[in-house]
């Protein structure tokens, strides 16, 4: 109950489900701000306002009811682009802000009832509803799919005059959207929106039922590969008590927002992940070199122990050793054996919900999360810029960032050798909050990988292996090495990938031995001989900004300098002024002025999307430079990126109809107190 006073208190909105799930004690299946239960029923369950506000409205009021997402999405703007969308795009692409202020691009909705802003640079919230069969209660059906897909203000939109039932209305009914000059078959329009949230829903639903049925009889492919594993869990099998069949209930009594007892299932809009062939992934397994192996087979272990119910302790391994030697294959491997083995965790078993990861990928910079197609440490566990103590809890994020990792038992940490301390430190806090538990790390399994001769935190922060007797050291009491020590990627040059490895250990001041000399001077192309296009790597960024504007020089003519929109608070109207020059950032404010050109090659240096590869790093082709059609101002950048994947996937969600990812204006808080560079 206190749940729910508090939720009432920030006056969010709570569907009938979550406070009945809260009231009575029961585990919530899921909810955050990145998946989002949309009513498709005839007549929904209502809440009704808090006492606080009924004991101030007379007694014929009508006004008692909490407003809900439809009630909102029938009132949005009457912009072109609101006009057009369906119930489905709104709770998928919209979120509901509590104030005009809130961020860019925010409308009034009719009726006062809030405010409305376009997801931006978010990914589309995942939507969930009732889904009901088709053959079983057709009326219920084609209601969902009118109330879902087909854009309308009113509920006689649905059903119109004339109509008989929502299935005659689908299969013979037409409409003329509001900013079109033809009419449409509802069918059409339907089947257009439908599309983007269900298009594979047909296949999904077969291949589940054909699962179910054969569930008992689903070969472990496993066995063909290492026998002697699969042994052990079978005995592992073998040793599970029983379930009890009032354990298995107690997942039905979770109120599921489907008040027919023939209830199917929910479907949910599935986010693309990345398919790795079976085949691929069996030969990788099978071609791990020993010590690859050794660590690969604990993990299998450990997980096999887990689902088991053997309630091993977490493992805490380092995975150590020089470039090239493997690391992350093998992480590669061990994320996708140890994510098949624990999506059998009682837990997981309900559902196979893939937005629920139970192995976490991480790594410190964009470039290297994307490689293993993990997160940045910082976005996933929302860790602030300065990592200054004391460390500060997630607030209002919490409940968010615990629903999507709610099943996580084992987190991956690549590149370990730039987490700093403090970082460090951090992590591990975040995850006993997020967890609810003072273990270590939350009680989650840690892998860390990397090689502390490679790059060391940035500015001046210890790494982890620099011990520190003043300190609670996290690292020398929890974590066990393992060392791979073949090299992998140089196969066919191993000579100089085994002076590579040489050079790793040495210190400053040791001498290179002649044979090593000779070997890294035929390596070496003297700069003025160097072809311009190729990457040119130098030791700081002063460096690098002298090199790109000379060359910037040298191949283009068409120089075009984007100067920062830089905002102040006016202090007599109290209200955020554009500056008419901007101010002169420090080292890591985005800069002042950016000298692009269109056909010149660029680099992101910031993560914008670790996920679709915008990484800091990541390499294109500007293509287009996009001004405001009001002021002229350059608004976008159109690039056309290396990594053609990107495009892919950013288009899905912005639709944009050429093969460009487009850059918007950034903002950040500028050092100066108060002042916002965009
Ligand atoms: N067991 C293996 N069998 C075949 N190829 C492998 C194996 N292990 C690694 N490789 C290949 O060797 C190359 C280097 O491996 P990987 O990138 O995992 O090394 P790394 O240790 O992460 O390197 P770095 O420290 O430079 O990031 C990759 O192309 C990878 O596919």
């Amino acid at each position: 109950m206190r749940a729910v006073m508090q939720a009432y208190s920030k006056k969010r909105e709570i569907s009938a489900q979550e406070c009945v799930t809260r009231v009575c004690g029961i585990k919530m299946k899921k909810c955050s701000r990145s998946v989002v239960f949309v009513s498709t029923d005839d007549n929904p369950v209502k809440m009704s306002r808090p006492m606080s506000y009924l004991e101030t409205t007379t007694h014929d009021s009508c006004n008692i009811w909490m407003t809900s997402l439809t009630d909102k999405y029938k009132c949005r703007p009457e912009t072109p682009e609101y006009e057009e969308m369906s119930l489905a795009d709104f709770a998928a692409l919209c979120r509901l802000v509590s104030g005009p202020n809130e961020g860019k691009d925010v409308l009034p909705l009719l009726n006062q009832l809030g405010f409305v802003q376009r997801r931006k640079n978010d990914k589309p919230a995942i939507i969930r509803y009732y889904h009901c069969s088709q053959e079983k209660d057709p009326e219920q059906y084609y209601g969902r799919l009118l109330r879902l897909y087909l854009p309308h203000r009113s509920e006689q939109e649905l059903k119109p005059q004339g109509f008989q039932t929502y299935q005659s209305f689908y299969n013979s009914g037409c409409v003329r959207l509001p900013c079109s000059d033809h009419s449409e078959s509802v069918k059409r329009v339907v089947k257009r929106n439908k599309d983007k949230y269900e298009k594979n829903s047909e296949d999904i639903e077969s291949a589940l039922e054909e699962f179910e049925q054969n569930r008992d009889v689903v070969i472990d492919e496993w066995c063909n590969l290492a026998p002697e594993s699969e042994v052990v869990r079978l005995q592992c099998d073998e040793n599970l008590p029983e379930r009890h069949s009032d354990d298995e209930n107690e997942q039905e009594n979770v109120p599921d927002y489907s008040r027919q007892s023939d209830a199917v299932t929910e479907i949910r809009a599935i986010r693309e992940q990345p398919a790795v062939d079976p085949a691929v992934v069996r030969v990788m397994y099978q071609n791990l070199n020993q010590k690859q192996a050794c660590v690969f087979y604990a993990i299998r272990d450990w997980c096999i122990q887990r689902v088991c119910g053997l309630n091993p302790d977490p493992f805490f391994f380092y995975i150590n050793g020089g470039a090239g030697t493997g690391k992350s294959h093998l992480i590669k491997c061990i994320h996708s054996e140890a994510s098949k083995i624990l999506s059998r965790l009682p837990a997981n078993a309900e559902e196979a919900d893939i937005s629920n990861p139970t192995v976490l990928l991480t790594s410190f910079t964009g470039t290297a999360a994307f490689s293993i197609n993990g997160s940045t440490l910082h976005s996933l566990l929302k860790l602030p810029r300065s990592l200054n103590p004391p460390i500060q809890g997630l607030g209002n994020q919490l409940d968010e960032v615990r629903s999507e990792l709610i099943n996580a038992e084992i987190i991956v940490i690549d590149e370990i050798s730039m987490v700093s301390k403090p970082l460090f430190a951090y992590v591990d806090a975040r995850l006993k909050q997020i967890k609810g538990t003072q273990r270590p790390f939350g009680g989650m399994s840690v892998l860390a990988v990397g090689d502390f001769y490679q790059l060391p935190p940035v500015r001046q922060s210890k790494p982890l292996c620099v011990y520190d007797p003043e300190q609670i050291d996290l690292w020398q009491e929890h974590f066990q090495m393992i060392t791979l020590t073949e090299i992998m990627r140089q196969k066919d040059d191993v000579a100089f990938a085994e002076m590579l490895n040489r050079i790793r250990i040495k210190e400053k001041t040791d001498e290179l031995s002649q044979c090593d000399r000779d070997l890294l001077s035929q390596a070496v192309t003297a700069p003025e001989e160097c072809p311009i296009e190729v990457l040119h790597i130098y030791a700081t960024n002063k460096n690098v900004e002298s090199h790109n504007t000379d060359t910037l020089k040298k191949l283009h003519s068409n120089i075009i300098i984007i100067t920062a929109d830089d905002f102040q608070k006016d202090k007599r109207t109290g209200r955020m002024a554009r500056r008419d020059k901007p101010f002169t950032g420090g080292r890591n404010d985005l800069p002042d002025t950016l000298n692009v050109a269109e056909g010149a090659r660029v680099m992101l240096t910031r993560n914008l999307d670790t996920l679709n590869g915008l990484v800091n790093g990541a390499f294109g082709i500007l293509i287009k430079v996009v001004r405001s059609e009001n002021d002229g101002q350059i608004i976008k950048l159109g690039l056309r990126m290396d990594n053609r994947q990107s495009v892919r996937n950013t288009r899905s969600a912005n639709a944009a109809s050429d093969d460009l990812v487009y850059i918007e204006r950034a903002e950040e808080n500028l050092k100066f107190k108060g002042a916002v560079r965009r």
